[in-house]
């Protein structure tokens, strides 16, 4: 009864009479119904473009899957009714066809499509017929069409298991098949570039950059990933912040808290605090004052919408989950310090004047960013765009003034590189290449670890204490529900999750959890492992020798090279992984914390979706019954956990940094709404 419901997705609203009067499938949709016509054959079926049931000789099928493909070949002649009937005269067609296959041919269709199976399938019998009659089959012929035919089945085992492996680029999982049809499309529509019915590019745009890293400077190794926070120094930042800022490296941290307690200025104070914690102030010559104008400007430009969610309290959040990912996978020692400021900048200015509406919307009302960047990553673009504008703008604001022209072509790539990165409909296929480029490291790009911690720093909710969690998913429905009713009001289609008549919270964030979070996080920190770990060592070391001598040789001031330069410029190189068990440690830790959570909220949403599918039928509104469910006690080990190699215990002992502020930050003015 349960899978029924849930298999519809999207429930309209109906009277309590008509709840009663209906049975459950009433709700499944039906071929025709609007997700089939919004979303194609992807929205029903258990792998790309192949439906589950139904006939399948239908002309998209022939246009998805059959680049170039034989006309002839494509039309699949499955008689009405299939099977079983008229199976006999079916096969016997099938015998005559096959005889007019040409074994010698070497352009077949691709092994992944319908059209595939067909020809193979008549392949096969011609060789089998030929075989009976005695008549000679060329070697290479037999060897060719046998081959052909074990790819068609292998890619069918593919598809039917779920296998996340393709003759495409598409990066969609292929085991979407428990999802309902409505959060099938919105994962489809978000996060993938697949458009419904059209094939996506192959090979687009892939930048030839070596890969490469920085190898690690031993003795700031540990010391850097556990350098204490100068808060409690600093006498312009009032105590209360300053004692919330101390927490500043915890998965735990409560942003909304540091929001309330420093009167909206939550972004002002992450942002400051991690530059000085880094000591890039002092680095990059950037003054209190001139950081505090652009800081407003900032503040500004993310509450020009006044988006419940895409706010500056969202940007202080991903760049303080950002500092987590830093400290806490030992990566903080991988990079230079332009990177890290990069990282840092890239994360707070990542969604500044957010209109809170999605990239579809834009396209669809045709709006002026859609047309300006057409429709091309139109917020990203416009996010990245706004930001240096603003630094351009004068008004004492421009933080990277001080910086070398060569910095600043660095530092400007990097940061458009990583918030271009954080559309969603690049998730699918960053996820994927990050996977590859894990299975071969010396195929790994720098820059690409640092789009992924930016990407995961952006989603980072569902990983952190339920509570913050649940915060945040509310903002965001409530965001979504507006952009609902904007498309109600413009008679355009609702977007998935923007009805608020109809759409199921709880389902989509156990769908986003387990669809787009979790396999995030495990690359993510599959990544911090293997860079690590000792296998990535001598590739590390190797290559930042290959790149050293390249960097002699090389000349030119494209944004590229500089990019190139950048992997090259590796000075003082020590080998030695000596804290490489500590950082393991730290880790580990982290990464347990974050699961922990991420189990923990999957939990609760679960035990709200049975309540959501019960409202369906007692008529009270969904999102808010459900939210009155007591949550289970968070377990205790998120906010203690255990110590590991005594990770913990160097906290307390650091050397401080002599990093201090001469301007007072206070500033009281309300930012954002909270
Ligand atoms: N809990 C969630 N459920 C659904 N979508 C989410 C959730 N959290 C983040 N997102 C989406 O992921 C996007 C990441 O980029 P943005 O911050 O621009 O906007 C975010 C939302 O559109
Ligand atoms: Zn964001």
């Amino acid at each position: 009864m349960k899978d029924q419901v849930s298999a519809a997705g999207s429930i309209p609203r109906r009277s309590r009479r008509q709840r009663k009067r209906s049975n459950l499938t009433a709700f499944s949709e039906p071929p025709g119904s609007s997700h089939y016509r919004r979303n194609g054959p992807c929205s029903t079926s258990s792998s790309k473009g192949v439906p589950n049931t139904g006939p399948i000789f239908s002309h998209q099928i022939l246009v998805n899957g059959g680049q170039n493909v034989n006309p002839v070949e494509t039309k699949v002649d499955l008689p009405n009714g299939y099977p079983p009937h008229n199976l006999r005269s079916w096969q016997e067609a099938r015998m005559r066809k096959a005889e007019e296959a040409d074994l010698s041919d070497t352009v077949l269709p691709d092994p992944a499509s319908l059209p595939g199976l067909d020809s193979a399938s008549l392949r096969l019998r011609k060789l089998l017929n030929n075989l009976k009659r005695g008549s000679e089959i060329p070697t290479d012929a037999l060897r060719h069409n046998l081959e052909y035919a074990i790819s068609v089945m292998e890619m069918n085992i593919l598809k039917n298991t779920g296998s996340d492996v393709t003759a495409s680029d598409d990066e969609m999982p292929t085991n979407l098949s428990p999802v309902p049809p409505e959060i099938k499309s919105w994962l489809v529509q978000t996060f993938s570039n697949s458009k419904i019915g059209t094939h996506s590019k192959k090979g687009k745009d892939r930048r030839s950059l070596r890969s490469v890293v920085h190898v690690v400077r031993a003795s700031l190794f540990v010391d850097r990933m556990i350098r204490k926070s100068p808060s409690d120094r600093n006498n312009d930042i009032p105590p209360q912040v300053q004692m919330h800022l101390k927490n500043l490296d915890k998965w735990t941290f409560d942003i909304f808290e540091l929001e309330e307690i420093s009167n909206g200025n939550s972004l002002k104070y992450v942002f400051y605090q991690l530059l000085v914690k880094f000591e890039l102030m002092k680095k990059f010559k950037i003054s209190v004052s001139t950081l505090l104008a652009y800081c407003d400007k900032l503040q500004r430009g993310y509450n020009k919408h006044n988006n419940r969610y895409h706010n500056p309290i969202h940007a202080a959040d991903v760049a303080q989950t950002l500092n987590i990912l830093l400290m806490k996978s030992g990566f903080v020692n991988w990079f230079s310090d332009l990177e890290i400021f990069s990282m840092i900048m890239a994360a707070i200015i990542h969604d500044v004047e957010h209109t809170g509406t999605t990239n579809n919307f834009h396209i669809n009302t045709r709006s002026p960013l859609a047309q300006l960047y057409n429709d091309k990553s139109v917020l990203e673009n416009h996010h990245i765009s706004t930001a240096f504008r603003m630094l351009n703008e004068g008004e004492g604001c421009d933080i990277l003034r001080n910086f070398s022209s060569e910095d600043y072509q660095e530092c400007r790539a990097l940061m458009v590189e990583m918030v271009l990165a954080t559309d969603m409909n690049q998730h699918f296929g960053q996820i994927k290449r990050m996977n590859q480029a894990l299975k071969k490291p010396e195929n790994l790009e720098k820059s690409k670890a640092m789009c992924l911690m930016i990407h995961t720093a952006d989603i980072n909710h569902p990983t952190k204490p339920w509570p913050l969690h649940y915060k945040w998913t509310e903002r965001l429905v409530v965001e979504f529900f507006e952009q609902g009713d904007k498309e109600r009001e413009l008679q355009l289609q609702l977007s998935p999750l923007c009805d608020r008549n109809s759409t199921m919270v709880a389902q989509s964030q156990i769908s986003f959890i387990d669809y787009v979070i979790k396999p995030t996080f495990n690359v993510l920190f599959d990544l911090f492992t293997k860079v690590n770990g000792r296998e990535m060592r001598d590739v590390i070391v190797s290559m930042n020798q290959q790149n050293k001598e390249e960097t002699q040789n090389s000349s030119g001031s494209t944004a590229n090279d500089v990019l190139k330069r950048r992997f090259c410029d590796v000075t003082s190189v020590s080998s030695t992984f000596e804290n490489a068990e500590q950082v393991m440690g730290i880790l580990n830790e982290n990464k347990d914390t974050c699961f922990l959570c991420m189990d923990h909220n999957l939990k609760q949403w679960t035990k709200k979706n049975e309540i959501e599918i019960a409202n369906m039928f007692l008529g009270d509104d969904a999102f808010t019954e459900a939210a009155a469910i007591v949550p289970d006690p968070l377990p205790a080990a998120i906010y203690d956990p255990p110590p590991q190699n005594g990770t913990n215990k160097g906290n307390e002992n650091l050397p401080k940094s002599n990093t201090t502020t001469k301007r007072t930050l206070d500033s009281p003015k309300k930012s954002g709404p909270s």
